[in-house]
């Protein structure tokens, strides 16, 4: 049977079932799915393909998920660092955007987020950031897939200038991609200290009529939670909750700060939690309890937060921190272990995202989005367990080769879909600028 693609691997780590490491397999893939997964003797037999890959030194792996990005925000990395959440913000960050946001701004920092992303193992990005309409045109240029935040923050921007405004500009982006097969939308309310009630019940409604994710930061630091307390007398959990944004399409960002009731109440309720260890370090924000969060059912996704408070978008190193995090917090050296993490990096993303039928996985039936990481350099060497190379030592620049819905992006380490050297140039011209 003639078929598109297949991939002979030395390895093939599924992610589901869970613990499953596969050795000499294929994966078959046509018309951008992943269409059998059998040894590769058999695949020999069975199928001829358009285009073959050996890749005798590999993992193929489902593609990385970061499930929180401002990916535009590339062009600020390294210009503010070693503060505080409120200070980089209100005294770094927010100056900065209010002078420099543009489309231009954006359509590059995207451009070189997406490279950067691309190189290091990730097919899939949930951004909140300004002008998300050029964020979702890079993404379709380039052909990596995207969630796009409808961002809602309650000052005026260059992007809008009141709440109505932010709403009715997300709601016509969110039908211009109704027929996009790699990018779609999700609420996107900043945190719960820019944005009032009102604006959060409109959300709510229109996030039910649409069904459409609900993307927050929540609970960053233990300042947010204290000064919400001191302001209207609850935690910000207590009011979203209230409000009836905590549910299962509620992706909370950080939440650093959970109480015991917290933890039962994020079960219970199905909404998910987005741990962003390297930001949460850096920010010196505080840290998410990750292991009791998993034992008590929740969900729990990877993200990296901008590059300007981590200061990369390497899900290799999210992973590698939250499995060391995860057991430093817990005290617990079995906390988080490998396969976790790498669960976190993937399904647990794509669960989070409401698009578990489609990804996070490498199970036939699904998109095709698969990564190649090549294992046989001597910083993975000697090779006992393939998962824990992956999580523990090995770095993004291993990953050789990536494919969203059966197109590659990255063959042999060469973006396929951007122009580096161009994109350099760009990059310089906004670093000079910036810095002016
Ligand atoms: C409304 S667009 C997104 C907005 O969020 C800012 N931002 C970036 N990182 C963080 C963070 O960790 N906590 C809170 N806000 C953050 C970004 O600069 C944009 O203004
Ligand atoms: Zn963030």
């Amino acid at each position: 049977m003639i078929v598109d693609t297949l991939i002979h691997a030395r390895w093939i780590i599924p992610v589901e079932p869970e613990s499953v490491t596969l050795e000499h397999h294929t994966l078959v893939i046509d018309g951008g799915r992943i269409v059998d997964l059998l040894p590769t003797g058999l695949a020999r037999q069975k199928y001829q393909g358009l285009a073959t890959e050996n890749l005798e030194n590999h993992a193929l792996l489902p593609g990385l998920i970061n499930c929180h990005t401002h990916a535009a925000m590339t062009l600020m990395r390294g210009i503010a660092d070693d503060l505080h959440l409120m200070d980089w913000l209100q005294n770094h960050i927010w100056p900065l955007e209010q002078k420099w946001m543009s489309e231009a701004f954006v359509r590059d920092g995207t451009d070189l987020a997406i490279a950067e992303m691309i190189r290091g193992g990730t097919t899939c990005f949930n951004d909140m950031y300004f002008y998300p309409e050029v964020t979702a045109a890079q993404a379709i240029q380039h052909g990596i897939r995207a969630i796009v935040g409808l961002i809602v923050i309650d000052f005026p921007t260059v992007w809008a200038s009141n709440t109505a405004e932010y709403i009715e500009k997300g709601l016509a982006l969110h039908d211009q991609l109704r027929h996009q097969s790699l990018i779609s939308a999700a609420f996107a309310p900043h945190a719960p200290y820019t944005v009032s009630d009102e604006a959060l019940q409109k959300i709510r409604t229109l996030a039910d009529e649409l069904e459409l994710p609900v993307h927050m930061h929540l609970h960053e630091t233990l300042h947010e939670v204290e000064e919400a307390q001191k302001q209207n007398g609850r935690r910000p959990l207590q009011r979203l909750h209230e409000l009836g944004l905590i549910n299962p399409s509620f992706l909370g960002v950080h939440m650093t700060q959970l109480s015991g009731d917290e933890i039962s109440l994020f079960a219970h309720t199905g909404a998910h939690i987005v741990h962003c260890p390297e930001s949460n370090l850096k920010l010196a924000s505080g840290f998410c309890p990750v292991a009791k969060c998993l034992a008590a059912g929740i969900n729990v996704a990877l993200g990296t937060d901008g590059p300007a408070s981590n200061n990369d978008l390497d899900m290799f190193g999210e992973m590698r921190t939250a499995a060391l995090l995860g057991k430093a917090v817990a005290g617990d050296a079995s906390a988080v272990p490998a396969m976790t993490a790498l669960r976190m990096a993937t399904i647990n993303g794509a669960r989070a995202l409401g698009l578990d039928n489609e990804i996070g996985s490498l199970s036939i039936g699904k998109s095709a989005d698969v990564i190649a990481i090549d294992l046989s350099c001597l910083e993975t060497q000697p090779l006992y367990c393939p998962v824990s190379q992956i999580v523990y030592a090995a770095s993004r620049q291993q990953v050789t080769d990536l494919w969203v819905a059966g197109r590659c992006l990255l063959k042999q380490r060469q973006l396929t879909t951007i122009n580096t050297a161009d994109l350099k140039l760009k990059v310089a011209e906004w670093q000079q600028r910036l810095a002016s």
